[in-house]
């Protein structure tokens, strides 16, 4: 299966995630400008894959100056392009550490970011699927996802759809409830494209349908993504998810997140210190370019929100679950 984001011929290549559910659209970039283009209307997105993004951007900007506070200040734009993704400044800072050594050695480490990305999140989601067949006594699981964490998230597999390929492959999962995710339809776009593309049963709904399918009893775990994920375990995911721990929590199901340690950022105490980028207004006045609010409405964007660690039953990664004992 072609991964996400790739090195090729001396350019990086992306599934552009804007063309799908429609079209399954390589984008070939060229420069850094094209890839911080890319990264900000979220052609590329989910946070490994960001951080892929940022290791290759950092490469090729070696590769391409002789001067080293060029490449450096093409790193900074890189790793400033969005604020929320701690990946997208942990991929460009492990390739920035090999400049010294030359810029063949700086697209050897960010080919390493990308070759580890999938066996990390192998694990991490392995981890999860294994701990919901014990927690949930139900079978097979029914389980509710936000956003995107799958293999268009990462270089490839996924993380929270990591946990929905493991589950499949076992015969222990009975549907997905896919969330569509306002207001950029990753879930409605992207998450419905990959569980149909893997044969998944699922059924995609409305965000704010999310908590009364879980009242109902017809979801047995929530399972997401993240972002962010402060030294404390609060954790920074795509705007919703906190609504979704506080449905988990007061109905007694598991809210399980996965993610590689690439994640957690160990230098923000709690989630109070995590950025929450803000998007622009017309994403939420706009449906597929059409104006359907009054052309003055003043809108309230955050691309983000943050679920304390109170509300989160286990965070899976690929070295066991976080906080590591
Ligand atoms: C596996 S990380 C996926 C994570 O990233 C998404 O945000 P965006 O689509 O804005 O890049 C969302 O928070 C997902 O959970």
């Amino acid at each position: 299966m072609r991964r996400t984001i790739d090195w090729a011929d001396g350019a990086i290549e992306i599934l552009d995630q804007c063309a799908l559910p429609h079209e399954v659209r390589v984008l070939r970039l060229t420069t850094v400008d094209e890839l911080i283009a890319a990264i900000r209307r979220l052609a590329v997105r989910g946070a490994p894959a960001l951080g892929a993004a940022g290791a290759l951007g950092t490469a090729l900007s070696a590769l391409r100056h002789r001067d080293e506070d060029a490449v450096r200040a093409d790193a900074k734009r890189l790793a400033d392009a969005r604020p929320t993704a701690v990946n997208l400044g942990w991929g460009v800072r492990r390739a920035l550490n090999r400049l010294p050594e030359g810029p063949q050695f700086v697209l050897e480490e960010a080919m390493a970011v990308l070759d580890e990305d999938e066996r990390v999140n192998r694990k991490a989601s392995e981890r999860a699927a294994e701990f919901l067949l014990d927690r949930c006594a139900r079978r097979p699981l029914r389980l509710l996802t936000h956003c995107n964490a799958g293999r268009l998230a990462t270089v490839g597999w996924g993380t929270a759809l990591g946990v929905v390929w493991h589950l499949q492959a076992a015969g222990q999962l009975e549907y997905v409830f896919a969330d569509e995710t306002r207001p950029l339809l990753q879930g409605a776009r992207l998450t419905a494209w990959e569980l149909g593309e893997a044969g998944v049963p699922y059924r995609l709904l409305p965000d704010s349908a999310a908590a009364s399918a879980i009242a109902r009893g017809l979801v047995d775990a929530v399972v997401v993504g993240a972002d962010r994920i402060a030294a404390n375990g609060d954790v920074a995911n795509k705007v919703g998810t906190y609504p979704l721990a506080l449905a988990a929590a007061r109905h007694g199901i598991p809210f399980v997140v996965v993610a590689p340690m690439s994640t957690v950022d160990s230098q923000v105490p709690s989630g109070d210190g995590i950025v929450v980028e803000e998007r622009a207004a017309e994403e939420v006045t706009h449906v597929a370019g059409r104006p359907v609010a009054p052309p003055d409405a003043a809108v309230f964007n955050p691309a983000f929100d943050v679920t304390p660690a109170d509300l989160v039953t286990a965070i899976a990664t690929e070295d066991g679950f976080f906080p590591l004992e």
